[in-house]
């Protein structure tokens, strides 16, 4: 069992910002959350890591309202990366990965072997094993992402929410990211804005606009060009990659700026 969202609505400011969203993700699943800009998808994610409460519907961690669970047993089990603070602080990767573990140690317990391995590990799949010592100040935005989805690792989550986990990656790691991801056994949920990507190692997509459900199932049925111009105004050729199955999205350059007037062109 997994995650399991039923009709949530949430309300930010007095806007419908989530509305009537049902999602069941089957365990393991990779699941792309698509959308315009404000559509709803960390508004979602947020309410799925426990951290804001809907107003209406529910949302289930293995049966149980999620609601209802200790911090520390929601943070067992689901990981975030979600958008970050800075920080000036002095603090190193190492630290950063570290506060994965928190959820797993005791009140007075010191780092265990567990804890030293699943750092390490972590670091490992993410590439920055050698950057393990360096502070966090001193990273670049890429680098920061890395550390920050081996600090999710490190948690030895179940669940994995991430918004946006490509931001500042080049593409070399935005693939590499997205491959690991989608091959962890475990439960990911993901808010991409890149169509490809989450064409090529998302099972399934959910489509949000407005905060609510346009579109959900597999990438070949959901990214479609009706659906695509539907949701984000755009003119699209969508094409059968042979070597996966799975599709390619090229966008149409005569779809750009239509809605800006030629004055601001
Ligand atoms: N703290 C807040 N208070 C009030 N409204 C908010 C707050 N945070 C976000 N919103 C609004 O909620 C709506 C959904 O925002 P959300 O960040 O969930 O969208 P998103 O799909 O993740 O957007 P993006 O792709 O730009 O990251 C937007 O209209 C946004 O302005």
């Amino acid at each position: 069992m997994t995650l399991r969202i039923d009709s949530v609505s949430w309300r930010r400011g007095g806007v419908l910002v989530v509305n009537d969203v049902t999602l069941h993700p089957r365990p393991g699943e990779t699941v792309g959350l698509l959308g315009p800009n404000g559509s709803g998808k960390s508004s979602l994610l947020r309410l799925m890591q426990a951290a804001s409460r809907p107003d209406a519907g529910s949302i289930l961690l293995d049966g149980e309202p999620i609601s209802t669970l200790p911090r520390r047993a929601v943070a067992q089990r689901i990981a975030a990366v979600t958008q970050q603070a800075e920080t000036d602080t002095d603090i190193t990767v190492h630290d950063v990965v570290r506060l994965g573990r928190t959820p797993h140690r005791g009140l007075w317990g010191g780092a265990s072997a567990r804890d030293d391995a699943a750092i390490y590990e972590a670091l490992d799949r993410v590439g920055l094993v050698d950057q393990a010592g360096r502070f966090w100040r001193s990273l670049s935005g890429g680098e920061r992402q890395r550390a920050h989805i081996a600090r999710a690792l490190a948690q030895e989550p179940r669940e994995l929410l991430l918004d946006e986990p490509t931001n500042h990656l080049d593409i070399r790691h935005q693939l590499d990211l997205l491959h690991l991801i989608s091959t962890l056994d475990v439960t990911s949920i993901i808010a991409l804005h890149d169509l490809n990507l989450a064409a090529m190692f998302c099972d399934s997509i959910l489509v949000l606009k407005r905060g609510r459900v346009i579109a959900a199932g597999e990438p070949r049925d959901v990214l479609t060009p009706p659906l695509i111009r539907e949701v984000y105004d755009i003119e699209a050729d969508v094409t059968v990659v042979n070597e996966t199955g799975g599709v390619s999205v090229s966008f149409k350059r005569s779809s750009c700026y239509r809605s800006l007037p030629a004055t601001r062109l």
